[in-house]
């Protein structure tokens, strides 16, 4: 049996789905893949058997991805699993930003004895807020994430401007047309009430906001973060607590310098904690890490390209390589000397890599070996695997 290793606590849906499929769950063979959701994978000793590695949820900061790119291994995520999950979360901490209900339940149960109600009516006027109708908000992030919460505080009666150049078009046709585009960012900043980032953590988005981008916020405005600690330049975030330039910080990331702020909210890294988005999660993680070792079908791969065809042949040779020139060339080169013939060439390339599946239904044993170990003579490419089809 196949071995998948595992890190956290995977839903049992996902690990269900594997078992079916005839995988081991942290058996005793070296692993084929990695499944896993929030472990730091840059200090662990990745095995060289893993070719695939499965991220159930949507943030991918915690792989290692341009060293397991350059050994071959196909990296994913399963976008939109937990969106639904962030989006509640997220509207969840406007209305906290909004109300004092957190202050305002420590003070309901701090009011025992005597006349309860008498003393809470009195007093609860310290615990007036405001409502997010006819407020803005700011969404920076239009992905799975940014366009449902952007969408929903249209519901909510909000003016919502978002920000995202790079914007897929999927999402762009989730997204209501009632809210406003921003060429900048900037442009955000100055005119939300509040400020929610729905970004992936990369190396160009760390501290994305920091003092400079929070001086143009309004001094009275609310700064969320349920994307990635680091994209919020937390200090800078307090310091703008503490001279008032700033309002609320509610971010889902702690950070030591945050504890007990009175100005600030955390939550542990819950935004996608519910039993819905981990299940969907693990579900998509655990299809997608089959269809790959089975069928060479990539989908949601964040460092190689999709190719996703039906498995109609008895072979395919899946080829993992550079993004050079004349690459498809060699290879269907390579089959026709050895007089195989391709009944299908599937390839595409982005940024620095590139996939080609070939389909094959003549394929002795004897050139199945011999091509395994030609193919990866090939300069560029940097992994070939081979797949056959059960249902012959
Ligand atoms: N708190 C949690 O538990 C939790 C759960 C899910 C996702 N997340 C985080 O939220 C992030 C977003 O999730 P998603 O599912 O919406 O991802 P996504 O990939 O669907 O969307 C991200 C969007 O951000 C945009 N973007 C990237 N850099 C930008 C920038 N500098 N300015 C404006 N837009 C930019 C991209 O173009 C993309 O449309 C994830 O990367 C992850 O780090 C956190
Ligand atoms: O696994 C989790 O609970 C967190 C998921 C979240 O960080 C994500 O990026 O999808």
């Amino acid at each position: 049996m196949t071995n998948i290793k595992t890190y956290n606590a995977i839903s049992q849906k996902g690990l269900a789905y594997l078992n079916a499929h005839h995988y081991d769950i942290n058996g005793q063979e070296e692993p084929k893949g990695i499944l896993l959701r929030s472990q730091n994978l840059h200090n662990e000793v990745i095995p060289s058997s893993v070719r695939a590695v499965v991220r159930a949820g949507a943030g991918f900061n915690n792989i290692p991805v341009d060293t397991l790119s350059k050994r071959g291994v196909a990296v994913f995520n399963t976008p939109g699993g937990n969106a639904n999950a962030v989006k509640e979360l997220t509207i969840a901490a406007l209305i906290l930003a909004a109300r004092p209900v957190v202050g305002a339940i420590g003070f309901a149960n701090e009011t025992r004895g005597g006349d309860v109600s008498l003393r809470t009516e009195v007093n609860k006027g310290g615990y007036r807020g405001t409502e997010l109708a006819g407020k803005t908000l700011g969404v920076i992030g239009l992905g799975n994430v940014g366009s449902k919460v952007a969408n929903t505080a249209l519901a909510l009666d909000m003016d919502v401007i978002g920000y995202d150049p790079g914007l897929n078009a999927n999402t762009a046709w989730r997204i209501d047309r009632h809210i406003k585009h921003a060429k900048t960012v900037e442009e955000v900043l100055r005119q939300s009430d509040y400020v929610t980032v729905h970004i992936p953590l990369t190396d160009k988005n760390k501290y994305f906001i920091g003092g400079e981008s929070i001086k143009l916020m309004k001094p009275d405005a609310a700064l969320l973060n349920f994307s990635r600690g680091g994209i919020v330049d937390d200090l800078a975030a307090k310091s703008a607590l503490d001279q008032d330039q700033l309002r609320v910080y509610i971010t889902d990331f702690a950070d030591e310098a945050l504890f007990d702020h009175p100005k600030v909210i955390i939550t542990p890294h819950i935004g996608g904690s519910t039993v819905e988005a981990e299940d969907m999660s693990a579900l998509m993680a655990a299809r997608q890490l089959d269809n790959y070792l089975t069928t060479g079908n990539i989908v949601n791969s964040v460092n190689y390209p999709d190719i996703d065809e039906p498995f109609t042949t008895k072979y395919r040779v899946g080829i993992i390589h550079d993004n050079v020139p004349n690459m498809i060339g060699q290879i269907s080169t390579f089959f026709g000397d050895k007089n195989i013939n391709i009944e299908q060439l599937s390839n595409r390339a982005v940024g620095d890599y590139a996939y080609t599946l070939v389909a094959i239904n003549d394929f002795t044993i004897d050139q199945q070996e011999y091509v395994k170990v030609a193919l990866d003579s090939i300069p560029h490419v940097i992994l070939t695997r081979r797949y056959v089809n059960d249902n012959f």
